[in-house]
Order: C-alpha cells, then sequence, then structure tokens
C-alpha cells in the first residue's frame, strides 16, 4: 500500500438541539475529518474530539496541529505496508489518541476498499443490525426530559441514557422510572461529575435498577471507581478511564468497572477497540460502543464494532437524525430500535460531495 498523501477536513455541523452534559452545552459539533489517499484508494477517518477540551485532553485545533507536524511525517517516514502498521509507526508519539484514531482509520478504510472488504468483516462482526440506544442530555426542566425521553421511546430506541450532575440525578431518574416503567432499559453518566465523597447520594440511584452508572468520577481515579463499586449497587460502567486494552484490564483487575463503554476514538483506534472487546470478553465483561456525536463516517464504523459478539448491550450508536438535520452520508435511520452494518467495502459509506461542501470550514493537503 502506498500513501500519497493526506487531506485535513474541518467541518461544522448544527446539532438540531442543544447537547447538555456536566462539562458543557454544544449547539454545534466541528469536526476534524482525515483523508487518506493511496494509489489504490481514498479512507476516511473522523477525529471525535470536541472543539475544546472538555470530555479529554484532546481537541480539534490540537488534533490537527499533531496530524500534521507529527504524525502524518512519522506515518510518512514509516512506509507502512498495512493498517496494523500504522499504531506501531505512531507509537513513540505520546497520547493523542483520538487524532492517532483518526489517522489508522483512514488507512484502514482505503486499505479495505481497495481489498473490497468491509468494516464489519474485518473486525469479526457477527450480526447484521444492532440495537441502538439514545444520549438524553441535562434538561431545563423534568417535564422537558420526560417528553424528550417519550419521543426517544416512540422512535424504537432500545435504552435510555441519562446525563447526570450533582443536581440532576435522582430526581431525572425517579421521573423517568414513574413515567414510563421499570422494562425500560435505562442508564445514567455523569461524565466524572462526582468524587468518592458522593457514594452514599449514588446510593439513592440502587432502587431505580438501572442497568449501569457511566464514570461517575474523574478518568484517573480507578482505585476511587474501585472503592464507589463496593458502596453502591448499580454497577460500575467507565468510559474516560478506558484508554487502551491494558488499561481495561486494570481496571477490570482492580474491580473499578463491570461494564465498559469501547469508543474507538477514545482508545486509539478500531484495532485496539477490538483488542479491548477481546480482554473484557475473556473477563465476562459487557462492553457497549460509546459515541461522540460522529458523522455517518464514524457511525458506520462504530455499527460495525458494534456487531461484534461481546457488545451485549446498546451503545450510543444512534440514528444520525438524533444529532444532525442532514448528514453528510447517507443517514443512519433507526429500524426497530436497530441499525444495519453497512455491508459496501471499508466503511461501507462516503461523503456527498455537495453536502460535504456546505459544511467544510478549512481543507488541507499534506503530502506523504
Ligand atoms: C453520546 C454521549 O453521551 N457521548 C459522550 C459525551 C459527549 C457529549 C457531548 C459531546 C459533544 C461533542 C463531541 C463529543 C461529545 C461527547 C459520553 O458518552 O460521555
Ligand atoms: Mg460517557
Amino acid at each position: 500500500m502506498k500513501l500519497t498523501g493526506c487531506e485535513l477536513r474541518r467541518i461544522s455541523m448544527p446539532l438540531l438541539s442543544p447537547f447538555r452534559t456536566s462539562f458543557g452545552t454544544v449547539t454545534s459539533r466541528e469536526v476534524l475529518l482525515v483523508r487518506a489517499v493511496t494509489e489504490d484508494a481514498e479512507g476516511w477517518g473522523e477525529c471525535v474530539a470536541m472543539s475544546g477540551p472538555l470530555y479529554s485532553s484532546e481537541y480539534t485545533e490540537a488534533a490537527a496541529g499533531v496530524l500534521r507536524d507529527h504524525l502524518i511525517p512519522a506515518l510518512a517516514a514509516a512506509v507502512p505496508g498495512s493498517a496494523t502498521a500504522v499504531a506501531p509507526a505512531l507509537a513513540p508519539i505520546k497520547g493523542h489518541r483520538m487524532a492517532k484514531a483518526a489517522l489508522e482509520t483512514a488507512v484502514l478504510d482505503a486499505e479495505l476498499r481497495a481489498e473490497g472488504r468491509s468494516f464489519g468483516r474485518e473486525l469479526g462482526a457477527v450480526v447484521d443490525r444492532v440495537p441502538c440506544g439514545v444520549s438524553v442530555g441535562i434538561m431545563d426542566s423534568i417535564p422537558a426530559l420526560l417528553d424528550a425521553v417519550d419521543g426517544y421511546l416512540s422512535e424504537g430506541y432500545a435504552r435510555i441514557k441519562l446525563k447526570i450532575e450533582p443536581g440532576w440525578d435522582i430526581e431525572p431518574v425517579r421521573a423517568v422510572r414513574e413515567r414510563f416503567g421499570d422494562q425500560v432499559l435505562l442508564q445514567a453518566d455523569a461524565n466524572t461529575a462526582y468524587s468518592l465523597s458522593d457514594a452514599r447520594h449514588l446510593a439513592g440511584l440502587d432502587p431505580f435498577g438501572l442497568l449501569l452508572i457511566e464514570q461517575p468520577l474523574d478518568e484517573e481515579d480507578v482505585l476511587g471507581h474501585a472503592d464507589l463499586a463496593r458502596l453502591i449497587r448499580t454497577p460500575v460502567c467507565l468510559d474516560e478511564s478506558i484508554t487502551s486494552a491494558a488499561s481495561a484490564a486494570a481496571a477490570i483487575r482492580l474491580g473499578a468497572c463491570q461494564i465498559v463503554n469501547i469508543k474507538p476514538g477514545r482508545v486509539g483506534g478500531y484495532l485496539e477497540a477490538r483488542r479491548i472487546h477481546d480482554v473484557c470478553a475473556a473477563h465476562g465483561v459487557p462492553v457497549w460502543c460509546g459515541g461522540m456525536l460522529e458523522t455517518g463516517l464514524g457511525r458506520a464504523a462504530n455499527v460495525a464494532l458494534a456487531a461484534l459478539p461481546g457488545f451485549t448491550l446498546p451503545g450510543d450508536t444512534s440514528a444520525s437524525g438524533r444529532y444532525y438535520a442532514a448528514d453528510i452520508t447517507e443517514p443512519f435511520v433507526l429500524d426497530q430500535g436497530h441499525l444495519s452494518v453497512p455491508t459496501g467495502p471499508g466503511l461501507g459509506v462516503t461523503p456527498d460531495p455537495d453536502r460535504l461542501a456546505e459544511v467544510t470550514t478549512r481543507v488541507e493537503w499534506i503530502s506523504m
């Protein structure tokens, strides 16, 4: 495989409605796309970093910079024979897993398109459609929350995830349970908003039969999660803390999580995401595919990943229409609460050129 260069493309996608979490509110998604061009094909990778370092330390401008100044030059120098050579070539560069993931995904997509193999086939998908959950932001009022949840359940979503933070946690969960009953699959995501001293308060969620509470404590506080897991009945799921297969193994061994949210962008790519899946499966730990408000490009890859056998819980692989009025690819549309795994070569979807042009704010080409 001969790489001739990479395009870094910035796009700005307005959200259908503001999305509020414990770390802030977003009204549009600034996305960095990587297009890798080889002699045989081109491939796409979506960097999941936010425009600011609020979910993690990475952010769009920094990802573009480290790709331009370090990652793409390192990859060019390594002359990778295939996508499996990308991570080793980039390993000397510390961190920047979301930027690395976008580059590896673009190279993998190009390679698979040239071979006529789909992401699902490459990663080991065992089903052709996956059940989908939805992430519901912090709302201005309980009635507004119940309306939003009602809408998503009517659309057929298989699982509801509520963003929580101190002051918006037990009451919203109680209200959803009272309105929609005990059968609805329900979970909460704190995005690190609590501390171990909140354990007794968080035990207040135990009566509501949540599937899990996601990342209640700081991403670096793995031991704190292990302590918390002994103080509450709700299973603890980690998101921000899990950055690799090794970190997943350590967290499981320390008793810090009983469930893992796998996000390929957070862990450096789909190949590492599959390794985390395998480590969790070996420990009997269920996993699900997290979401970062991806466009159809990242969404396609996530749905393929969610089709692996260990993904036994519905993920945040929501339909395109959860976030965007118009996606840059053919939209992913929920069908009986499921999304179909793309079957075409590579990601199986490509950006619509006109739509891409409409949302593009910057393009740069880096020769290799
Ligand atoms: C679907 C979901 O809840 N995702 C993240 C949080 C999140 C929230 C808002 C975001 C805005 C722009 C980019 C990434 C974002 C990620 C999570 O699971 O923790
Ligand atoms: Mg999360």
